[in-house]
């Protein structure tokens, strides 16, 4: 099993079971004090935005190797020979005693530069950028998990059941930061296993049976939580773990003190109104994980948040953000609350998965979309196909038109009921429908397996909901295609969506990347009803 060394304490009288929460909050600070893990955010803050920030772990180790060194020599020197009965009596084994100490700790050191070393060359093959100090290393193969952190047999059982024969960039680094009591920022791309990277560290820490909810998920949507709920039992299978979807009748009556629940997936409205009502007590949660974060701390989710965030208050826990996307200014906002969490990001930040081929096409007007769709449908229909778009009206009004068409389409929206929004999502899943028209509450999150295309009906409103949206498609490994249509009153938000292309490798006109910068990111005009005429009064 891996431990974390305590140098920090080394040599001093501590009463360990007075201080035991300030114990808990800094294990997993092998060698520095705060002051100096503040220097460095100082010194490094104005850098924390690129993207190849692992020289500085390997500075910093270093630099903190040698003052370290420096101290344990001054510590060796003392403590060896300050003592007299040694110095009397047997002075030349205490020499050899002290030699060989120095010896070991220089070879100690070096064995550490080196595993920085390989840990490095092997996170740049995996496209793996951290910016935090002493990161444990990343996984070679979940096997590490058993004999590095003390993985029960059952769970990686349960990973070679699923398939998961290696771990993916995501899991290979956060994984070991989480388990090693770490917090942590990860960013990686839509369909790199996310679920699973703060799923296992759960599964793997949380005792099972023990009174009060241990892990908490928040999801932005309830099509996500339960489907996160569905993974972490099937990763679960055979520990006797009870994990709850927080549904609205549980929010509204359950009594969780009553309830057995040790990992909770929950919306964010829903698990703030049972902490309200006195019915949920947070204050043993040991992790929690903030899923698809940015949207968590967009208007209208983040009072909610903030909430959740204050009522998990064991001082001891450990809280993670995940998602595809991830703005400089939600990872600030959370970093006021978070303490020396780690950043991980796989390949480029803010970009769409590059086993998408994205394509934009021009549809001038609201008629001119529905013949593009009608067309591409007719020339090469590759279900499943799924269709976002910009408001429930508009997926209603686009419904209409394609219920009667040869192509199995279904629709859902938020005004539809839970158990209407169910039955869409699982036609889908089931091929039952082929065609699946969608607002943006499944664009965030969701693994259908096997899309083969998503349509970009409506213009998406910002670079991040283009990113989630495509991002439905080539998922795990699997390849996909996008297909965004856009009209005259889209072309100045173009330039937003062609970057994404551009840094992903897909081809874009040049006209597009030229256009001026806007500052206004969220792009949600008011359309012509679905299929309208041109304007032409204007003519
Ligand atoms: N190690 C693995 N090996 C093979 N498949 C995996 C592995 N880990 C996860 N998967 C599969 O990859 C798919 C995508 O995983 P997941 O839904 O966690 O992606 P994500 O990164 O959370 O995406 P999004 O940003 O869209 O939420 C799932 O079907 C999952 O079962």
């Amino acid at each position: 099993m891996e431990k974390t060394p305590s140098l920090l304490f080394a040599g001093t009288h501590f009463d360990r079971k007075r201080f035991a929460k300030d114990i808990a909050r800094f294990k997993a600070l092998p060698f520095h004090s705060p002051p100096l893990l503040l220097l460095f955010r100082q010194a490094n803050e104005e850098q924390e935005d690129r993207y190849e920030p692992e020289y500085k772990e390997s500075q910093l180790t270093e630099m903190v190797g040698s003052k370290k060194e420096k101290k344990r020599k001054r510590n060796d020197s003392e403590v060896v020979e300050g003592f007299n009965v040694f110095k009397s009596s047997k002075s030349l084994k205490t020499r050899d005693i002290t030699t060989t100490m120095k010896d070991d700790s220089v070879l100690h050191r070096k064995e550490i530069e080196k595993q920085i070393e390989r840990d490095s060359l092997f996170r740049k093959k995996h496209g793996i950028h951290i910016l935090g100090y002493a990161v444990p290393s990343p996984l070679q193969n979940f096997d590490e998990l058993k004999s590095r952190f003390g993985c029960k047999s059952h769970l990686l059982r349960n990973f070679l059941e699923l398939k998961f024969k290696e771990p993916t960039p995501i899991q290979r680094q956060a994984i070991p930061i989480l388990l090693s009591g770490r917090e942590c920022f990860a960013c990686a791309p839509t369909g790199s296993g996310k679920t699973l990277a703060f799923l296992i560290p759960m599964l793997m820490r949380i005792k099972p049976g023990r009174k009060g909810v241990k892990g908490l998920i928040i999801c932005p949507t309830r099509e996500l939580a339960a489907q996160t709920t569905r993974e972490c039992k099937k990763v679960a299978k055979g520990k006797k773990f009870h994990i709850k979807l927080m549904t609205k009748e549980l929010s509204r009556c359950g009594d969780f003190q009553k309830i057995p629940c040790e990992i909770l997936v929950s919306t964010p409205l829903r698990v703030d109104f049972a902490v309200r009502k006195r019915k949920l007590d947070l204050s043993r949660v040991e992790y929690l994980v903030l899923d698809e974060s940015d949207k968590l701390f967009e208007l209208g989710f983040v009072e909610q948040i903030d909430s959740v965030v204050k009522a998990c208050s064991n001082p001891s826990i450990i809280r993670s953000l995940f998602s595809a996307t991830l703005p400089d200014s939600v990872e600030e906002l959370a970093r006021t609350i978070m303490h020396d969490a780690v950043r991980v990001i796989v390949g480029r930040k803010n970009s769409a998965s590059a086993l998408v081929k994205q394509k934009l096409l021009f549809a001038g007007s609201e008629k001119g979309k529905l013949l593009a769709l009608r067309l591409s449908f007719a020339e090469s229909f590759n279900p499943p196909v799924l269709v976002f778009v910009q408001s429930k009206e508009r997926a209603k009004e686009l419904y209409k038109e394609l219920a009667f068409d040869d192509i199995k389409a279904d629709v859902i929206h938020a005004d539809l009921t839970q158990e209407q929004r169910d039955d869409a999502v699982d036609n889908f899943r089931a091929g039952k429908t082929w065609v699946l028209i969608a607002t943006d509450i499944i664009a965030r999150g969701m693994d259908f397996k096997g899309i083969n295309c998503v349509i970009n009906y409506d213009f998406p409103e910002s670079a991040a909901a283009y990113i989630h949206r495509i991002g439905r498609s080539g998922r795990a490994g699997r390849s996909g295609e996008a297909v965004t249509l856009f009209t005259e009153e889209d072309k100045p938000f173009l330039r937003n969506i062609a970057n994404v292309m551009k840094d992903s490798g897909c081809e874009v006109p040049a006209w597009i990347l030229a256009l001026p910068k806007l500052k206004r990111k969220k792009h949600r005009p008011k359309r012509d009803s679905v299929g309208a005429e041109p304007d032409d009064t204007e003519e």
